[in-house]
């Protein structure tokens, strides 16, 4: 079997892509496999090195970048970003929805690959509750929060271009985000659990 489609999760920082996969890959088990991005920003408390990202430094980066290894790379809030290749190897080699955690500039460089993942945008109900959960999840500097704000915007509005995303879903209520994005996943995770147990 041709294996399962990839998937895109992208949309401003603090709109709850994380908390929606994690919530995603939990409750299917061995269905979906999380592709590891790289980045050169520091890890937060309670994030692990080699799981929820590969930890490197901006000189390592860049040259893995200029070594061909990335699929996908970006520069956002002031830190490197970027989907290697072997990170989608990985999952792709268990026969696993590989989900991809990236940003626009990354939607826009992977439209450009082979991949053809499902796009799906996930969207905070509006600017001011955007910015209340980044403040209270505490992760972020003002600085940083400010760059995240700006970088916001911009990312809403590109959610809005016509055929750049199969499907928007704007997390209001968690357990309505999520059953909207089950129900858009429905046809993928049903193949990977018939391909189990054939
Ligand atoms: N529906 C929701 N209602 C209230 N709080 C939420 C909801 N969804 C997520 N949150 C909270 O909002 C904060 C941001 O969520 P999360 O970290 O998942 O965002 P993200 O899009 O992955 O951000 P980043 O791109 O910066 O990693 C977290 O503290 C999370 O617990
Ligand atoms: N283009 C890429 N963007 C990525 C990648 N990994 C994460 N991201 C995006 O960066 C921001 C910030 O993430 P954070 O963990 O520092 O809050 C967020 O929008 C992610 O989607 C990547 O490999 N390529």
């Amino acid at each position: 079997m041709a294996g399962p489609r990839p998937v895109v999760f992208s949309g401003p920082s603090g709109a709850g892509k994380s908390t929606l996969l994690k919530k995603l890959i939990k409750e299917h088990d061995n269905v979906f496999g999380f592709s590891v991005s790289h980045t050169t920003r520091n890890p937060r408390p309670g994030e692990e090195n080699g799981r929820d990202y590969h930890y490197v430094t901006r000189e390592k980066m860049q040259a893995a970048i200029d070594n061909g290894e990335f699929i996908e790379n970006a520069e956002f809030s002031g830190n490197l970003y970027g989907t290697s290749k072997a990170a989608v190897q990985a999952v792709q080699a268990k026969n696993l929805i590989c989900i991809l955690d990236i940003d626009m500039q990354g939607v826009k460089n992977i439209k450009k690959t082979d991949l053809n993942p499902i796009y799906i945008s996930i969207q905070p109900p509006s600017m001011d509750i955007l910015e209340k959960r980044l403040r209270d999840r505490k992760t972020e500097s003002e600085e940083s929060l400010q760059k995240r704000l700006n970088a916001a915007r911009v990312e809403m509005e590109f959610s809005k271009e016509p055929g750049m995303f199969d499907v928007v879903i704007v997390n209001d209520n968690l357990d309505d985000a999520y059953g909207r994005l089950k129900q858009t996943l429905l046809e993928e995770i049903n193949k990977v659990n018939k391909a189990k147990t054939s």
